[in-house]
């Protein structure tokens, strides 16, 4: 077997059957650490497996992710092709799209409205959705879960759309919530057979093991719904020149101005698609860092007292920080890099797809390749970063409190090359002034049980595509001797 992969100049990895490739053997939750461990053990930062004739190349190292995500981008940008996804109405998502004019074309949207100098038009919109915050952890602390996500989610549904939610009950959230939950069921690995086998997209609905058409058949309409819905109602008030300003109203101020009717409406699908695209790759990545940031200020008490005295020597005890306070108080940013690279939401990012044969480091990366950077890998290797599983903000620091220009900023979290997430820079400002805001006025600590005893966070995550935490409890306190209105 080693002959034969030798051979082929793959790179190493578990042993195979014949056909079957790795399907028995490939690891099917926490994969980020199995590929881990499958470099100590192999002794290169770049492994392969295989399933079914599909090849996965997983790249473990910043070099590596850089080398061919960044350096050889042209090769390594395209997706692999989502079957089940365009069943169900997810073709129009931009970061499921195979690569190419389309997903230029929503690409350039994002670049337009969430590059890192367009992103300032959202801090006021930003800041108002973090005082809401505030209030509502200072009015039902319980319900601190349902706050995160109501405020990360509602405030990309506001920019986008100018829609406003009062609550996370508004049945508007419902249908979009209900969507985003099929993307997650649709684009789990390994969770459709037709994703492996494409030949079963012609088989009937009404024939036997063809239950994938039929679930498909039954949530496309609440996908489509969710990407049509907020579009209609914005274009109808904008029609009516009644409107809230936003992302799409400018957007629709130009399309009016296409005067060739197929350039006009090709450019209409991509702006529903993009839109559509944005509330699902923002709201759960945002709200998973936040109780990323929420774990770790209980399981690091010393690290929350560190960055409130920080915020107080530079902005004081009086009013809420602002995202313009960033360059005054490293220390928030270096918890928010610690938070992005203790725990990456996504510890494998997505998957990019190769177009072409290719040649790395003496190994050969076939056509087609599924190509992985591990992400969790990248962000724990201990020469980058040592002793990577404990959380110390400090690392991204100087003696004298600055920031490091010699320690990278966990960008891995964000993914790679032509396919790095676009809103990197919007969420970095939503994240970190969440941090700032609640450790200005609140204590985060651990809860007490009816018996009086500490109830301890058990630190563990869950596997998947997000990986979250075990549902933990956290305690919100005011804190005493501070008096910022909120
Ligand atoms: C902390 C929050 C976020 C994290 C950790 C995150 C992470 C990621 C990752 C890992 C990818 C895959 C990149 C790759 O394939 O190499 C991605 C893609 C994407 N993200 Fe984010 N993201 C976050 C917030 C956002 C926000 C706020 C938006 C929109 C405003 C957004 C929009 C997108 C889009 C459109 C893609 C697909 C890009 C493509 O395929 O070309 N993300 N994100």
């Amino acid at each position: 077997y080693l002959h034969r992969r030798r051979k082929n100049g793959l790179p190493p990895g578990p042993k195979g059957l014949p056909v079957l490739g790795n399907l028995f053997n490939a690891p099917t939750t926490f994969e980020w650490l199995a590929f881990q461990d499958w470099s100590r053990q192999y002794g290169t930062d770049v492994v392969h497996f295989e399933i079914l004739g599909t090849h996965f190349v997983v790249l473990n190292s910043a070099k590596a992710a850089e080398d061919l995500f960044e350096g050889r981008s042209s090769n390594y940008s395209d997706r692999p092709e989502a079957y089940m996804a365009q069943l169900t109405g997810w073709e129009k998502n931009s970061g499921l799209m195979r690569y190419g004019d389309t997903w230029r074309a929503h690409r350039r949207l994002f670049h337009r409205f969430f590059r890192a100098s367009a992103v300032s038009t959202y801090h006021t919109s930003q800041a108002t959705a973090v005082r809401d915050l505030l209030r509502d952890l200072r009015d039902k602390p319980d319900q601190w879960i349902r706050h995160i996500r109501f405020m990360a989610g509602s405030n990309i549904l506001k920019i986008i759309y100018g829609m406003e939610l009062e609550s996370v009950d508004d049945p508007r959230l419902d249908v979009i919530e209900r969507s985003v939950k099929i993307f997650s069921r649709v684009t789990a690995a390994g969770a459709y057979l037709v994703d492996s086998f494409p030949i079963l997209r012609h088989v009937p609905a009404w024939f036997p093991g063809a239950q994938f058409k039929r679930d498909a058949a039954a949530w496309r309409p609440f996908v489509d719904e969710m990407h049509m819905f907020p579009y209609r109602a914005v274009k109808e008030s904008f029609a009516s020149g009644d409107f809230e300003p936003c992302v799409l109203t400018e957007i629709l101020s130009e399309m009016g101005r296409i005067e060739d009717e197929n350039e006009r409406m090709g450019f209409e699908e991509d702006v529903i698609g993009t839109m559509g695209t944005a509330y699902a790759a923002a709201s759960d990545t945002t709200m998973l860092t936040i109780l990323n940031f929420v774990l770790a200020m209980l399981l690091y008490p010393h690290v929350q007292i560190a960055a409130q005295k920080a915020l107080e020597d530079a902005i004081g005890k009086d009013r809420l920080p602002e995202i313009g306070d960033k360059g005054a108080v490293p220390y928030i940013t270096a918890v928010m890099n610690e938070c992005l690279r203790w725990r990456p939401p996504l510890p494998l990012a997505l998957p990019h797809r190769s177009v072409a044969d290719d040649e790395y480091n003496g190994f050969h990366i076939p056509a087609g390749s599924l190509v992985i950077g591990n992400a969790w890998a990248i962000l724990h290797d201990p020469a980058r970063y040592p002793n990577p599983g404990t959380f110390a903000p400090e690392r991204f620091l100087d003696a004298d409190g600055t920031l490091r220009a010699d320690v990278s900023e966990p960008l891995a979290a964000f993914g790679y090359g032509r396919r790095i997430c676009p809103g990197r820079h919007f969420a970095h400002d939503l994240v970190w002034l969440t941090i700032a805001s609640v450790l200005a006025t609140i204590n985060v600590v651990k809860a007490i049980d009816e018996h009086g005893n500490t109830v301890e966070p058990s630190g563990e995550y869950m596997s998947g595509t997000l990986s979250f935490p075990v549902p933990f409890q956290a305690e919100f306190k005011r804190r005493e001797h501070v008096d910022i209105p909120v």
